[in-house]
């Protein structure tokens, strides 16, 4: 090597491909090696440990010198982490500091998010998530997941292999249509499908290396982003019609080309009219499951069943009225019809009618039916057309009101008093999110009805004072539902979703709701559990997947809950040889 060029080569590594000395119209070869040592171990996040390297394997792995001589445990960089975040005065930048952690050190990433999963749920989840997207292109660092555009197209299959891992069990893929209560936020939608798989592994024990978060990207119709230099997707409006299916059909066809049936495709965050056309489009071909119908609906039935106990009566005694008749409305208006038929033996057709939608042209009824979606069909019951959601409350009397709309502030002072006018204990259900979408917060809910509402929500609210007595309010987010759910699936090799999965899934979650949870007013149990209650809810659905004969993991091991412990995902540092 001539001597002028080394004081371009940096770190006295030889320049033995010429990297250094290439001038820029030269190309050169992106080289790696394939087993992670020394340096590149340490900016591996699948097996960095940092200062948690050991000194034996500071030798074995040529990492002398590279760390500073401290050697400290995986507890102690936990609770330096928490520190640091604490710090952190905006959720924005807590959330950039956890997946900053995520790219370096995955293992650690999990041991804090699962350790601390109250505190940090709304970190990496809900609401902040949301933020997180809408500000997406400028804390964009390194590209998570994977990108498919239309660009793309004819090549999907291809895309797929450049992913670096192969034995993939879960895919969250969004279009970024509708993200939360947000709207379109395009290509910037990516933050969701990392965010949910994020809480596969830490809420439901699937392994990272198996979780494979995609963005389908065929434009967006947020003018915004199109008018933005900054903005990371395809600057055009969105593709529709056969366009968008045809790319959608390869997407779903190379998915099953590549990891095989029994992949879990959980959609997330389309636009309802694609939503309920790809749900129903895949649902007998492959294993799909779309979160916002099918998982919220298990989560709200949930907290329906337990709320049971402290109300009396069957869920066939009430009466259910919604603001909001898109995908989370309608899935959950359907699985409660379909829960209330199994107790009653009255067919679908006759326990819809205790079930009322209203849309933003008013109550969802008969001589509306010709102009109405094909999803709200079924909701338009016989009666007299009602412009708004008061004057629907005040005729129907409904005894749980649930907001699903994604339009926030909708249940007002006016509302919630009705609500409790003629309610001993209304339930009151502000699901949309992230937190400025929510229908009313949990102060105005206990405040407006004096503290006799049993109130949850989608993102979270800190607990209440009302005259005194503190009330708790519960997070109805279908991140109870999805990990556990997806989880049983997995361990049960099933290779479809089927309705009476989401019943078991329901009645799973319910049933960990104790008396000394009651007694605080909720009627879902707290997150600090949700490991446990993950693994009693896979171990319904895998039960439930092996009656219905669509299991293929044989035999069915005989202690399911047992079993779906044991196959978690733990966040241990490793030894390494
Ligand atoms: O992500 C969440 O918090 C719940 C959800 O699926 C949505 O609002 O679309
Ligand atoms: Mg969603």
């Amino acid at each position: 090597m001539e001597s002028s060029n080394l004081k371009d080569v940096t770190g006295g590594v030889e320049d033995a491909y010429g990297e250094h000395r290439a001038i820029e119209e030269q190309l050169v070869t992106p080289w790696t090696v394939s087993v992670a040592s020394g340096y590149s171990l340490l900016r591996d996040p699948h097996h960095n440990k940092g200062l948690a390297f050991t000194e034996r394997e500071r030798d074995s792995h040529y990492l002398r010198g590279l760390l500073p001589p401290a050697v400290v445990t995986q507890e102690l960089q936990e609770k330096k982490l928490m520190e640091n975040i604490r710090e952190y005065q905006l959720p924005i930048h807590k959330y950039m500091a956890m997946m900053g952690l995520e790219e370096r050190n995955e293992r650690l990433f999990y041991k804090l998010l699962i350790d601390n999963v109250e505190e940090l749920l709304p970190v990496v989840y809900t609401p902040t998530v949301g933020e997180a997207c809408q500000k997406y292109g400028s804390i964009f660092r390194r590209p998570q997941g994977l990108y498919i555009s239309l660009k793309e197209k004819g090549k999907i299959l291809e895309v797929l292999k450049n992913w670096p891992e192969r034995a993939i069990q879960v895919i969250v893929v969004t279009d970024g249509e509708r993200i939360l209560g947000l709207g379109d936020l395009g290509c910037q939608g990516m933050g969701i499908p990392v965010g949910k798989l994020a809480l596969y592994t830490a809420l439901g024990g699937v392994r990272p290396s198996a979780c494979l978060p995609i963005t389908i990207d065929v434009g967006t119709n947020n003018q915004q982003l199109l008018d933005d230099e900054f903005y990371i997707g395809l600057k055009q409006r969105r593709a529709t019609g056969e366009e968008y299916y045809e790319l959608l059909e390869e997407f779903m066809s190379a998915v099953k080309h590549c990891y095989g049936e029994k992949v879990l495709v959980q959609f997330e965050d389309f636009a309802n009219h694609n939503a309920f056309e790809l749900l129903s489009k895949y649902r007998n071909t492959h294993l799909v499951f779309n979160d916002d119908i099918q998982g919220t609906a298990s989560v709200v039935l949930s907290g329906l069943i337990a709320s049971l106990k402290p109300l009396g009566g069957t869920l066939g005694d009430h009466t259910f009225l919604f603001l909001g008749a898109g995908e989370a409305g309608t899935g959950i208006a359907e699985l409660i019809a379909l829960e209330i038929s199994k107790q009653t033996k009255a067919p679908v057709e006759e326990t819809r009618k205790k079930i009322w939608l209203v849309d933003s042209k008013g109550l969802v009824v008969s001589s509306r039916k010709e102009k109405l979606q094909h999803f709200k069909q079924p909701w338009a019951h016989e009666k007299e057309p009602i412009g708004n959601l008061l004057d629907a409350v005040k005729d129907i009397k409904p005894t749980v009101l649930i907001g699903t709309s994604g339009v926030g502030r909708q249940f007002t002072k006016e509302v919630v008093e009705a609500m409790a006018s003629f309610n001993e204990k209304p339930l009151i259900m502000a699901l949309s999110n992230p937190t400025s979408q929510a229908e009313c917060t949990a102060e105005e809910a206990y405040t407006w009805s004096e503290g006799r509402a049993i109130f949850s929500s989608g993102s979270p609210f800190d607990p209440v004072e009302y005259n005194g007595k503190v009330f708790v309010p519960g997070q109805a987010n279908n991140c109870y539902i999805f990990p556990g759910l997806g989880f049983g699936l997995l361990i049960s090799g099933a290779i479809r979703v089927h309705d009476d999965m989401l019943l078991a899934a329901s009645e799973a979650l319910a049933n960990q709701v104790t008396d000394e949870h009651y007694a605080k007013g909720l009627i879902y149990p707290p997150f600090s559990d949700i490991r446990k209650i993950s693994a009693n809810i896979a171990a319904k659905v895998a039960a439930k997947a092996y009656e219905l004969g669509v299991a293929t993991r044989l035999p069915r091991p005989e202690n399911l809950v047992e079993y779906a412990e044991r196959c978690m995902y733990s966040p241990i540092y490793r030894t390494y040889r």
